[in-house]
Protein backbone atom coordinates (compact mmCIF):
# COMPACT_ATOMS: atom_id res chain seq x y z
CA UNK A 1 0.00 0.00 0.00
CA UNK A 2 1.64 3.09 -1.25
CA UNK A 3 2.70 5.71 1.82
CA UNK A 4 -0.28 8.03 2.03
CA UNK A 5 -0.06 11.70 1.20
CA UNK A 6 -0.59 14.58 4.16
CA UNK A 7 -3.81 15.90 3.86
CA UNK A 8 -4.32 19.41 2.75
CA UNK A 9 -5.05 21.81 5.06
CA UNK A 10 -4.84 25.59 5.99
CA UNK A 11 -2.17 24.80 9.17
CA UNK A 12 0.02 24.93 6.37
CA UNK A 13 0.73 28.45 4.91
CA UNK A 14 2.21 27.07 1.90
CA UNK A 15 -1.29 24.97 0.90
CA UNK A 16 -3.87 26.90 -1.44
CA UNK A 17 -6.05 25.50 1.79
CA UNK A 18 -4.60 28.60 3.74
CA UNK A 19 -4.93 31.51 1.34
CA UNK A 20 -8.93 30.10 0.93
CA UNK A 21 -10.03 29.64 4.51
CA UNK A 22 -7.99 33.20 5.39
CA UNK A 23 -8.80 35.20 2.53
CA UNK A 24 -11.34 33.85 0.25
CA UNK A 25 -14.40 32.06 2.13
CA UNK A 26 -14.49 35.01 4.24
CA UNK A 27 -15.31 36.78 1.08
CA UNK A 28 -17.82 34.44 -0.11
CA UNK A 29 -19.73 34.59 3.02
CA UNK A 30 -20.06 38.42 3.29
CA UNK A 31 -20.86 38.39 -0.37
CA UNK A 32 -23.63 35.92 1.21
CA UNK A 33 -24.50 38.57 4.03
CA UNK A 34 -25.27 41.35 1.45
CA UNK A 35 -27.64 38.86 -0.73
CA UNK A 36 -29.70 38.28 1.93
CA UNK A 37 -29.86 41.81 3.54
CA UNK A 38 -30.17 43.20 -0.25
CA UNK A 39 -32.55 40.81 -1.22
CA UNK A 40 -34.60 41.53 2.24
CA UNK A 41 -36.92 43.74 0.78
CA UNK A 42 -38.14 41.20 -2.48
CA UNK A 43 -38.11 38.27 0.14
CA UNK A 44 -40.46 39.83 2.28
CA UNK A 45 -42.78 41.45 -0.57
CA UNK A 46 -42.99 37.92 -1.90
CA UNK A 47 -43.70 36.59 1.55
CA UNK A 48 -45.83 39.64 2.41
CA UNK A 49 -45.43 39.39 5.98
CA UNK A 50 -43.16 42.13 7.98
CA UNK A 51 -42.53 39.38 10.56
CA UNK A 52 -40.67 37.67 7.98
CA UNK A 53 -37.77 40.50 8.58
CA UNK A 54 -37.12 39.14 12.24
CA UNK A 55 -36.88 35.46 10.20
CA UNK A 56 -34.13 37.28 8.05
CA UNK A 57 -32.54 39.09 10.90
CA UNK A 58 -32.10 35.95 12.38
CA UNK A 59 -30.42 34.39 9.18
CA UNK A 60 -28.08 36.86 8.97
CA UNK A 61 -26.97 36.93 12.56
CA UNK A 62 -26.45 33.32 12.36
CA UNK A 63 -24.01 34.17 9.50
CA UNK A 64 -22.69 36.95 11.09
CA UNK A 65 -21.29 34.60 13.96
CA UNK A 66 -20.54 32.19 11.71
CA UNK A 67 -18.07 34.60 10.03
CA UNK A 68 -16.58 35.69 13.30
CA UNK A 69 -15.86 31.84 14.13
CA UNK A 70 -14.29 31.61 11.02
CA UNK A 71 -11.79 34.54 10.92
CA UNK A 72 -11.04 33.46 14.58
CA UNK A 73 -10.37 29.75 14.22
CA UNK A 74 -12.66 28.93 16.68
CA UNK A 75 -13.59 25.11 17.12
CA UNK A 76 -16.37 23.71 14.45
CA UNK A 77 -19.42 23.05 16.59
CA UNK A 78 -22.19 20.39 15.68
CA UNK A 79 -25.22 21.43 13.33
CA UNK A 80 -28.26 21.67 14.87
CA UNK A 81 -30.46 22.10 12.35
CA UNK A 82 -32.35 19.13 12.11
CA UNK A 83 -32.31 18.01 8.61
CA UNK A 84 -31.49 14.54 6.05
CA UNK A 85 -27.58 15.33 7.01
CA UNK A 86 -27.32 16.70 10.42
CA UNK A 87 -26.58 13.37 12.05
CA UNK A 88 -23.69 11.89 9.30
CA UNK A 89 -22.38 15.81 9.61
CA UNK A 90 -21.90 15.29 13.56
CA UNK A 91 -21.05 11.95 12.97
CA UNK A 92 -17.82 13.05 11.20
CA UNK A 93 -17.35 15.62 14.06
CA UNK A 94 -17.27 13.50 16.63
CA UNK A 95 -14.73 11.14 14.81
CA UNK A 96 -12.30 13.51 14.27
CA UNK A 97 -12.63 15.11 17.61
CA UNK A 98 -11.76 11.70 18.36
CA UNK A 99 -8.87 11.15 15.90
CA UNK A 100 -6.80 14.82 16.10
CA UNK A 101 -5.18 15.60 19.36
CA UNK A 102 -7.25 19.20 19.59
CA UNK A 103 -11.04 20.39 18.93
CA UNK A 104 -11.38 20.91 14.96
CA UNK A 105 -11.31 23.87 14.02
CA UNK A 106 -10.96 26.20 10.31
CA UNK A 107 -7.15 26.23 10.68
CA UNK A 108 -5.98 23.25 12.19
CA UNK A 109 -8.35 20.40 10.20
CA UNK A 110 -8.26 19.35 6.74
CA UNK A 111 -9.17 21.61 4.10
CA UNK A 112 -11.91 19.51 2.60
CA UNK A 113 -13.38 18.63 5.62
CA UNK A 114 -13.89 22.35 6.71
CA UNK A 115 -14.62 23.87 2.88
CA UNK A 116 -17.31 21.28 2.77
CA UNK A 117 -18.45 22.53 6.33
CA UNK A 118 -18.41 26.18 5.46
CA UNK A 119 -20.97 25.55 2.19
CA UNK A 120 -23.03 23.40 5.00
CA UNK A 121 -23.11 25.76 7.75
CA UNK A 122 -24.35 28.30 5.38
CA UNK A 123 -27.16 25.88 4.62
CA UNK A 124 -27.51 25.44 8.57
CA UNK A 125 -27.96 29.44 9.00
CA UNK A 126 -31.09 28.78 6.10
CA UNK A 127 -32.53 25.96 6.99
CA UNK A 128 -32.81 27.08 10.80
CA UNK A 129 -35.34 29.91 9.69
CA UNK A 130 -39.15 29.92 9.85
CA UNK A 131 -39.73 30.73 6.17
CA UNK A 132 -36.46 30.35 4.00
CA UNK A 133 -35.54 27.09 4.97
CA UNK A 134 -34.01 26.62 1.06
CA UNK A 135 -33.21 29.73 0.70
CA UNK A 136 -30.00 29.34 -2.48
CA UNK A 137 -28.15 33.03 -1.90
CA UNK A 138 -26.22 32.09 -4.54
CA UNK A 139 -29.06 31.54 -7.26
CA UNK A 140 -29.15 35.25 -8.27
CA UNK A 141 -25.20 34.34 -9.48
CA UNK A 142 -25.90 31.26 -11.36
CA UNK A 143 -28.87 32.22 -12.97
CA UNK A 144 -26.86 35.35 -14.24
CA UNK A 145 -23.42 33.68 -15.09
CA UNK A 146 -26.12 31.12 -17.34
CA UNK A 147 -28.45 34.19 -19.07
CA UNK A 148 -24.97 36.33 -19.71
CA UNK A 149 -23.24 33.24 -21.32
CA UNK A 150 -25.81 33.00 -23.77
CA UNK A 151 -23.83 33.99 -26.93
CA UNK A 152 -22.05 31.41 -26.39
CA UNK A 153 -24.85 28.70 -25.13
CA UNK A 154 -26.59 29.29 -28.37
CA UNK A 155 -23.07 29.10 -30.90
CA UNK A 156 -22.54 25.84 -28.99
CA UNK A 157 -26.29 24.51 -29.65
CA UNK A 158 -25.96 25.29 -33.10
CA UNK A 159 -22.58 23.71 -33.99
CA UNK A 160 -24.04 20.23 -32.00
CA UNK A 161 -27.35 20.32 -33.75
CA UNK A 162 -25.64 20.90 -37.47
CA UNK A 163 -23.17 18.03 -36.10
CA UNK A 164 -25.93 15.85 -34.98
CA UNK A 165 -28.08 16.19 -38.30
CA UNK A 166 -25.55 14.86 -40.44
CA UNK A 167 -23.66 12.39 -38.23
CA UNK A 168 -27.29 10.62 -37.58
CA UNK A 169 -27.60 10.24 -41.14
CA UNK A 170 -24.10 8.69 -41.77
CA UNK A 171 -22.91 5.91 -39.96
CA UNK A 172 -19.12 7.58 -40.19
CA UNK A 173 -17.30 6.51 -36.73
CA UNK A 174 -14.90 8.43 -37.30
CA UNK A 175 -16.52 11.30 -38.04
CA UNK A 176 -18.19 10.33 -34.66
CA UNK A 177 -14.97 9.84 -33.06
CA UNK A 178 -13.94 13.36 -34.03
CA UNK A 179 -16.85 15.44 -32.39
CA UNK A 180 -17.39 12.91 -29.04
CA UNK A 181 -13.71 14.43 -28.17
CA UNK A 182 -14.37 17.54 -29.35
CA UNK A 183 -17.91 17.99 -27.39
CA UNK A 184 -15.84 16.36 -24.40
CA UNK A 185 -12.88 18.97 -24.72
CA UNK A 186 -15.63 21.65 -24.57
CA UNK A 187 -17.45 20.15 -21.11
CA UNK A 188 -13.95 19.90 -19.66
CA UNK A 189 -13.39 23.81 -20.30
CA UNK A 190 -17.31 24.50 -19.18
CA UNK A 191 -15.76 23.36 -16.01
CA UNK A 192 -13.30 27.49 -15.77
CA UNK A 193 -17.00 28.91 -15.49
CA UNK A 194 -16.79 28.35 -11.57
CA UNK A 195 -18.32 31.06 -9.25
CA UNK A 196 -16.08 29.60 -5.90
CA UNK A 197 -12.60 30.04 -7.36
CA UNK A 198 -13.53 33.57 -8.79
CA UNK A 199 -14.60 34.91 -4.70
CA UNK A 200 -18.19 34.63 -6.20
CA UNK A 201 -17.39 37.19 -8.76
CA UNK A 202 -18.38 37.02 -11.99
CA UNK A 203 -17.09 34.22 -14.28
CA UNK A 204 -19.38 33.69 -17.17
CA UNK A 205 -18.13 31.83 -20.27
CA UNK A 206 -17.74 34.96 -23.19
CA UNK A 207 -15.30 33.38 -26.07
CA UNK A 208 -16.96 30.65 -28.39
CA UNK A 209 -16.61 27.19 -26.85
CA UNK A 210 -15.57 25.50 -30.31
CA UNK A 211 -13.54 28.30 -31.36
CA UNK A 212 -11.38 28.41 -28.59
CA UNK A 213 -10.39 24.83 -28.13
CA UNK A 214 -7.01 24.85 -29.84
CA UNK A 215 -5.54 27.65 -27.93
CA UNK A 216 -6.73 25.84 -24.77
CA UNK A 217 -5.21 22.53 -25.99
CA UNK A 218 -1.90 22.71 -25.16
CA UNK A 219 -3.03 23.40 -21.28
CA UNK A 220 -4.56 20.10 -21.40
CA UNK A 221 -1.62 18.02 -18.82
CA UNK A 222 -3.07 14.57 -19.42
CA UNK A 223 -5.71 13.33 -21.78
CA UNK A 224 -7.34 9.86 -21.65
CA UNK A 225 -10.21 11.06 -23.49
CA UNK A 226 -9.51 7.95 -26.37
CA UNK A 227 -9.57 5.84 -23.71
CA UNK A 228 -13.10 7.07 -22.54
CA UNK A 229 -14.19 6.77 -26.49
CA UNK A 230 -12.89 3.30 -26.22
CA UNK A 231 -14.69 2.20 -23.59
CA UNK A 232 -17.95 3.38 -24.81
CA UNK A 233 -17.76 1.56 -27.98
CA UNK A 234 -16.69 -1.50 -26.48
CA UNK A 235 -19.44 -1.15 -23.80
CA UNK A 236 -22.14 -0.85 -26.85
CA UNK A 237 -20.38 -3.88 -28.29
CA UNK A 238 -21.23 -6.22 -25.28
CA UNK A 239 -23.93 -4.29 -24.71
CA UNK A 240 -26.38 -2.79 -26.98
CA UNK A 241 -28.78 0.11 -26.43
CA UNK A 242 -28.34 -0.63 -22.65
CA UNK A 243 -25.07 1.39 -22.20
CA UNK A 244 -25.56 3.65 -18.92
CA UNK A 245 -23.72 6.84 -18.81
CA UNK A 246 -23.33 8.78 -15.73
CA UNK A 247 -22.33 12.57 -15.13
CA UNK A 248 -21.34 13.80 -11.60
CA UNK A 249 -22.14 17.24 -12.28
CA UNK A 250 -20.61 20.42 -10.85
CA UNK A 251 -21.26 23.74 -11.83
CA UNK A 252 -24.38 24.92 -13.45
CA UNK A 253 -24.48 28.09 -15.52
CA UNK A 254 -22.21 27.72 -18.69
CA UNK A 255 -20.57 24.23 -17.13
CA UNK A 256 -24.04 22.64 -16.91
CA UNK A 257 -25.03 23.46 -20.31
CA UNK A 258 -21.93 21.93 -22.02
CA UNK A 259 -22.94 18.83 -19.65
CA UNK A 260 -26.25 18.45 -21.13
CA UNK A 261 -24.76 19.12 -24.40
CA UNK A 262 -22.17 15.95 -23.67
CA UNK A 263 -25.56 13.94 -23.04
CA UNK A 264 -27.80 14.86 -25.77
CA UNK A 265 -24.68 14.09 -28.09
CA UNK A 266 -24.10 10.41 -26.46
CA UNK A 267 -27.88 9.80 -26.50
CA UNK A 268 -28.44 10.75 -29.83
CA UNK A 269 -25.64 9.64 -31.39
CA UNK A 270 -26.67 5.74 -29.46
CA UNK A 271 -23.50 5.92 -27.55
CA UNK A 272 -25.71 5.81 -24.52
CA UNK A 273 -29.24 4.49 -23.92
CA UNK A 274 -29.53 6.43 -19.97
CA UNK A 275 -27.50 9.30 -19.34
CA UNK A 276 -28.12 9.83 -15.52
CA UNK A 277 -27.07 13.39 -14.08
CA UNK A 278 -26.64 13.59 -10.43
CA UNK A 279 -26.60 17.27 -8.65
CA UNK A 280 -26.21 18.51 -5.49
CA UNK A 281 -29.32 18.13 -2.52
CA UNK A 282 -28.36 21.86 -1.21
CA UNK A 283 -26.62 24.81 -2.56
CA UNK A 284 -22.91 23.93 -2.58
CA UNK A 285 -19.46 25.46 -3.60
CA UNK A 286 -21.34 28.94 -5.12
CA UNK A 287 -22.63 27.61 -8.19
CA UNK A 288 -22.56 23.80 -8.15
CA UNK A 289 -26.44 22.97 -10.12
CA UNK A 290 -29.18 21.68 -7.46
CA UNK A 291 -32.71 20.37 -8.43
CA UNK A 292 -33.83 24.50 -8.40
CA UNK A 293 -30.83 24.83 -10.82
CA UNK A 294 -31.74 22.11 -12.94
CA UNK A 295 -35.48 22.87 -13.41
CA UNK A 296 -34.82 26.39 -14.12
CA UNK A 297 -32.28 26.24 -16.65
CA UNK A 298 -34.32 23.68 -18.68
CA UNK A 299 -36.93 26.52 -18.67
CA UNK A 300 -34.56 28.96 -19.33
CA UNK A 301 -33.23 27.42 -22.29
CA UNK A 302 -37.00 27.15 -23.72
CA UNK A 303 -37.22 30.73 -22.49
CA UNK A 304 -34.25 32.17 -24.73
CA UNK A 305 -35.43 29.75 -27.09
CA UNK A 306 -37.75 32.54 -28.18
CA UNK A 307 -34.93 34.81 -29.61
CA UNK A 308 -32.11 32.63 -29.75
CA UNK A 309 -33.55 30.58 -32.52
CA UNK A 310 -30.14 28.78 -32.90
CA UNK A 311 -31.14 26.94 -29.58
CA UNK A 312 -34.44 25.12 -31.14
CA UNK A 313 -33.35 22.48 -32.57
CA UNK A 314 -30.80 21.36 -29.60
CA UNK A 315 -33.64 22.29 -27.14
CA UNK A 316 -36.31 19.50 -29.00
CA UNK A 317 -33.02 16.79 -29.13
CA UNK A 318 -32.83 17.58 -24.88
CA UNK A 319 -36.36 18.56 -24.24
CA UNK A 320 -37.84 14.76 -25.75
CA UNK A 321 -34.54 12.65 -24.45
CA UNK A 322 -35.76 14.35 -20.76
CA UNK A 323 -39.42 13.31 -21.57
CA UNK A 324 -38.23 9.89 -22.83
CA UNK A 325 -36.14 9.18 -19.44
CA UNK A 326 -33.10 8.46 -21.64
CA UNK A 327 -31.76 11.45 -19.80
CA UNK A 328 -32.21 11.88 -15.92
CA UNK A 329 -31.40 14.03 -12.89
CA UNK A 330 -31.06 13.28 -9.29
CA UNK A 331 -29.38 14.02 -6.10
CA UNK A 332 -27.98 12.28 -3.43
CA UNK A 333 -26.78 13.06 0.09
CA UNK A 334 -23.38 12.21 -0.39
CA UNK A 335 -22.42 14.56 -2.63
CA UNK A 336 -22.59 17.28 -0.09
CA UNK A 337 -20.67 15.80 3.18
CA UNK A 338 -17.57 15.67 3.98
CA UNK A 339 -15.91 12.14 2.95
CA UNK A 340 -13.86 11.83 -0.01
CA UNK A 341 -14.64 8.90 -2.72
CA UNK A 342 -12.95 6.36 -0.88
CA UNK A 343 -15.37 6.42 1.72
CA UNK A 344 -18.40 5.87 -0.41
CA UNK A 345 -18.62 2.14 -0.12
CA UNK A 346 -19.38 2.15 3.70
CA UNK A 347 -21.06 5.82 3.77
CA UNK A 348 -23.46 5.58 0.78
CA UNK A 349 -23.49 2.10 0.12
CA UNK A 350 -26.81 2.66 -1.97
CA UNK A 351 -24.90 5.42 -4.42
CA UNK A 352 -21.76 3.20 -4.99
CA UNK A 353 -24.18 0.64 -5.99
CA UNK A 354 -25.69 2.44 -8.14
CA UNK A 355 -22.44 3.72 -9.61
CA UNK A 356 -21.46 -0.04 -10.26
CA UNK A 357 -24.10 -0.57 -12.84
CA UNK A 358 -22.52 2.29 -14.67
CA UNK A 359 -20.57 1.99 -17.98
CA UNK A 360 -18.86 5.25 -17.89
CA UNK A 361 -19.07 7.74 -14.73
CA UNK A 362 -17.70 11.74 -15.62
CA UNK A 363 -16.62 12.94 -12.56
CA UNK A 364 -16.67 17.07 -13.39
CA UNK A 365 -14.82 19.53 -11.91
CA UNK A 366 -11.95 20.62 -9.19
CA UNK A 367 -14.09 19.46 -6.06
CA UNK A 368 -15.07 16.13 -7.62
CA UNK A 369 -11.31 15.42 -8.23
CA UNK A 370 -10.06 16.01 -4.78
CA UNK A 371 -12.53 13.93 -3.49
CA UNK A 372 -11.16 11.72 -5.75
CA UNK A 373 -7.99 11.93 -4.56
CA UNK A 374 -8.55 12.36 -1.19
CA UNK A 375 -7.38 15.94 -1.12
CA UNK A 376 -3.82 15.32 -0.59
CA UNK A 377 -0.72 16.42 -1.50
CA UNK A 378 0.09 13.28 -3.49
CA UNK A 379 3.67 13.71 -5.66
CA UNK A 380 2.29 14.85 -8.66
CA UNK A 381 4.25 11.48 -10.85
CA UNK A 382 1.74 9.44 -8.63
CA UNK A 383 -0.39 7.67 -10.68
CA UNK A 384 -3.99 8.17 -10.73
CA UNK A 385 -4.96 4.44 -9.65
CA UNK A 386 -2.71 5.12 -6.74
CA UNK A 387 -4.24 8.14 -5.46
CA UNK A 388 -7.46 7.09 -6.01
CA UNK A 389 -6.97 3.98 -3.80
CA UNK A 390 -10.13 1.76 -3.18
CA UNK A 391 -12.84 3.51 -5.35
CA UNK A 392 -13.48 1.90 -8.37
CA UNK A 393 -17.61 1.24 -8.73
CA UNK A 394 -17.08 1.27 -12.89
CA UNK A 395 -15.03 3.01 -15.22
CA UNK A 396 -14.56 6.49 -14.79
CA UNK A 397 -12.88 9.81 -16.08
CA UNK A 398 -11.94 12.89 -14.72
CA UNK A 399 -12.76 16.00 -16.26
CA UNK A 400 -11.00 19.01 -14.08
CA UNK A 401 -9.76 21.92 -14.82
CA UNK A 402 -7.31 22.80 -12.41
CA UNK A 403 -8.43 25.35 -9.54
CA UNK A 404 -5.54 24.43 -6.30
CA UNK A 405 -2.78 22.23 -5.57
CA UNK A 406 -3.39 18.53 -5.94
CA UNK A 407 -2.40 16.64 -8.70
CA UNK A 408 -1.43 13.48 -10.01
CA UNK A 409 -0.76 11.31 -13.24
CA UNK A 410 1.82 13.67 -14.31
CA UNK A 411 5.34 12.77 -16.28
CA UNK A 412 8.58 13.02 -14.29
CA UNK A 413 9.61 16.57 -15.20
CA UNK A 414 6.16 17.98 -16.29
CA UNK A 415 5.29 19.66 -12.87
CA UNK A 416 8.15 22.02 -13.19
CA UNK A 417 7.58 22.66 -16.52
CA UNK A 418 3.74 24.04 -15.70
CA UNK A 419 5.42 25.96 -12.53
CA UNK A 420 7.64 27.43 -15.18
CA UNK A 421 5.08 28.23 -17.61
CA UNK A 422 2.57 29.43 -15.20
CA UNK A 423 3.89 29.69 -11.68
CA UNK A 424 -0.05 30.36 -10.91
CA UNK A 425 -0.98 27.45 -12.28
CA UNK A 426 -3.25 26.53 -9.58
CA UNK A 427 -5.70 29.11 -9.73
CA UNK A 428 -5.60 30.31 -13.22
CA UNK A 429 -7.63 27.50 -14.89
CA UNK A 430 -5.98 26.99 -17.68
CA UNK A 431 -4.57 24.05 -16.88
CA UNK A 432 -6.65 20.93 -16.83
CA UNK A 433 -6.66 16.83 -17.17
CA UNK A 434 -8.85 14.50 -18.20
CA UNK A 435 -7.58 11.23 -16.51
CA UNK A 436 -9.74 7.63 -17.25
CA UNK A 437 -9.29 4.84 -15.09
CA UNK A 438 -10.97 1.40 -16.32
CA UNK A 439 -13.54 -0.19 -14.21
O1 LIG B 1 -15.42 21.95 -8.14
P1 LIG B 1 -15.16 23.23 -8.90
O2 LIG B 1 -16.39 24.05 -9.01
O3 LIG B 1 -14.46 23.00 -10.23
O4 LIG B 1 -14.12 24.08 -8.05
C1 LIG B 1 -14.30 24.22 -6.67
C2 LIG B 1 -13.31 25.25 -6.17
O5 LIG B 1 -13.56 26.44 -6.82
O6 LIG B 1 -13.45 25.44 -4.79
C3 LIG B 1 -12.22 25.25 -4.14
C4 LIG B 1 -11.50 26.54 -3.82
O7 LIG B 1 -12.21 27.20 -2.80
C5 LIG B 1 -11.38 24.46 -5.08
O8 LIG B 1 -11.57 23.12 -4.93
C6 LIG B 1 -11.88 24.86 -6.41
O9 LIG B 1 -11.14 25.97 -6.72
MN1 LIG C 1 -18.23 23.69 -8.26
Amino acid sequence: MAQLARPCSAKFKEDFAYETIKDRLPVILTKVIDAVTRDRKSLVANNGQGLLINDLKGIISRLAEMKHSLQTNKPLKPLTDNTDSTEAWNKYLEEQVKCSDKPPSWFSSTWLYVECFFYRKIHEAMALSEHFKGLDPFGEQKRRSLIESMTSVTSLAYHLEKELNVLSESDDTEATRKVYLQILQVDLWGNKCDLSISGANDNHQTTDPILQLPTLQSGILVDDSAATWQQLVDANRTKPNQVRVDIILDNSGFEFFTDLCLAVFLVDMKLASIVRLHGKSIPWFVSDVTAEDFSWTIDQLGVQSDTHTNLFGFLKRLKENLQSGAITFEVHTFWTLPQDFNEMQTVAPDLYASLQKSDLVYFKGDLNYRKLIGDRKWDPTTRFETAVRDFRPAPFCALRTIKCDVLVGLRNGQMEEVQRVDPNWMKSSAFAVIQYLSG
